[in-house]
């Protein structure tokens, strides 16, 4: 099982596309569908150990996956049983079900078991399962492979749904029933009831301590609301060959400073301030603890003596030659101060961070004609106001922005996207949701100032900075707030 830092992340049609090209060589359908089944078996194993496992198999190829895996978990002396949705309606997965020696129960009276596989939809899934999903999701113990209970005889009726039609199968009312009752719910290439490209919920499923992604990872395993679904999230390679423009976000290689060092050679990050000088301040220390060399705050604050170098706002300090990286935005306000204040750093010709206040002042159509890298940190209510409202999905939006303005875009929120003109992503797996409070966004702008001003191209200074404040929040644990934040990008910075 291989972790997803760095991989290459595919849409539905695009791993179809990878399959297809090595089908074209030779490899059949069977031979990849028996390497999915194979690799799924012996990461299944090593998690069930002796514990009863039950595969939930649908009719596709996702199911395909299951009968292979029943197949092979039985060959490895595991104790397993199948159900089934319905007939497959693949030649791949007839031939799978026809390999699997066992009985095959239905799926409306499979009774649970400490361990649940759901291999009933993919990628394939193109509408919602049938019958209603609960209101109120399962919540699975925390961790993985959490110490599984004995096997469960009888389970209570889930009463907060109403089941598909007299006679129909209410695929997801069984799924959560099965899923609750397992000690450990496993779900192969992705949740089913999700939409592989979206990120969307076209079903609610329940929540997964595990899934498994065959071949390469898809938006689903990223974006939200579907990545709260996945659980962890583990690669399994099946010997298909993927390339992709975008990656899932790796930890940076920052080198530390060398003997030659000096507070410019680091990096010089301008900070400038408004009416709140709260933001501006928080932006400036965290530029500070994520590394920059030498940090000014440009505008009216008074404050004690500490590295941070208070200066007033001055088109002579904008045309410093030395600052390497201008943050704006943070407390900037919305003035017209805060106008003037824009138009000279839009003018100063520094690379330019432009966050909060700053975007809510911007056209964005003014960043193209600039001669100077530029990162735009929106969150959701900022990227619509700067964009527009658009039911595509978060990297659609986000390269189409960056596209437009030939700027870097990271598109905040709990599945940050980060995306360069050139079409280039970076998805930020698993932020912490304790970073909803106020503040952090103004650290994460100074965190990214510093990374620019240490002289990273813009796509590596953005995604550097998203990752040292991910780490930071890690590092964290529960109930911080932006301060804190901001400290901790210190040792986030130091673990690299
Ligand atoms: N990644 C790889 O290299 C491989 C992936 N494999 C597995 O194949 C599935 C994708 O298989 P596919 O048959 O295209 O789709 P699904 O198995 O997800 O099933 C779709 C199947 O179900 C029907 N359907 C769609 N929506 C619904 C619904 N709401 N209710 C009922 N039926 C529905 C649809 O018509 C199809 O018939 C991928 O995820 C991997 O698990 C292969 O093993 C090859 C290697
Ligand atoms: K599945």
């Amino acid at each position: 099982m291989i972790r997803i830092e760095g991989q290459p992340v595919l849409t539905a049609a695009e791993m179809r596309a990878a399959e297809d090209a090595v089908i074209a060589t030779g490899v059949t359908v069977d031979t990849l569908m028996d390497r999915a089944g194979t690799a799924i078996a012996h990461a299944v194993r090593r998690l069930a150990g002796s514990n009863a496992i039950l595969i939930l198999c649908g009719p596709g190829n996702n199911g395909g996956d299951g009968y292979v895996a029943a197949r092979v978990l039985a060959e490895l002396g595991a104790t397993v049983r199948v159900a089934a949705l319905s007939e497959p309606r693949t030649d791949a997965a007839s031939a799978a079900r026809a390999g699997w020696p066992g009985p095959i129960e239905a799926l409306a009276e499979a009774k649970p078991a400490p361990v649940l596989v759901d291999a009933l939809f993919g990628t394939g899934l193109t509408r919602p399962l049938n019958g209603t999903s609960p209101q109120t999701p399962n919540t699975p113990p925390a961790k993985a492979g959490a110490q599984l209970g004995t096997a469960i005889d009888d389970v209570p009726g889930s009463p907060n749904w109403t089941p598909a039609s007299a006679g129909e199968v209410s695929v997801v009312e069984r799924l959560h029933t099965l899923t609750t009752a397992a000690t450990l719910a496993i779900a192969i290439d992705l949740p089913s009831g999700l939409a592989t490209d979206s990120g969307h919920a076209l079903t609610t499923p329940p929540v997964f301590h595990l899934t498994l992604a065959l071949g390469a990872l898809k938006p689903v395993h990223l974006l939200q609301p579907a990545a709260r679904y996945c659980g962890e999230i583990r690669l399994l390679d099946i010997g298909v060959p993927v390339t992709s423009q975008i990656e899932v976000l790796k930890s940076p290689h920052l080198a530390p400073p060398g003997p030659d060092a000096h507070k410019y050679t680091r990096g010089m990050v301008g900070v400038i301030a408004g009416t709140m000088a709260g933001a501006a301040d928080l932006a400036a220390l965290a530029a500070m603890r994520a590394g920059a060399g030498y940090v000014t705050l440009l505008g009216d604050s008074a404050g004690p003596p500490h590295a941070l170098v208070r200066a007033a706002f001055s088109d002579h300090a904008l045309a410093n030659d030395r600052i390497g990286a201008l943050v704006i935005g943070p407390g900037l306000g919305r003035d017209d101060t805060a106008r003037v204040r824009l138009d000279a750093a839009l003018a100063a010709s520094h690379p330019l961070v432009l966050d909060g206040d700053a975007l809510r002042l911007l056209d964005p159509d003014r960043i193209r004609a600039l001669t100077v890298p530029v990162i735009l940190t929106p969150h959701a209510g900022e990227f619509d106001a700067l964009f527009g409202r658009s039911a595509d999905d978060k990297i659609t939006r986000a390269r189409d922005a960056a596209a437009r303005t030939g700027a870097i875009v990271v598109f905040k929120g709990a599945d940050t996207v980060i995306a360069a003109p050139d079409g280039r992503v970076r998805l930020a797996p698993g932020a912490s949701d304790w970073l909803s409070t106020a503040g952090t966004g103004d650290v994460l702008a100074g965190a990214i100032g510093a990374m620019l001003a240490a002289g990273l191209d813009p796509l590596a200074a953005a995604a550097a900075g998203v990752w040292l404040h991910g780490e930071a929040a890690r590092r964290s644990g529960p109930a911080f707030i932006a301060d804190d934040l901001a400290d901790a990008l210190r040792s986030a910075r130091a673990s690299l």
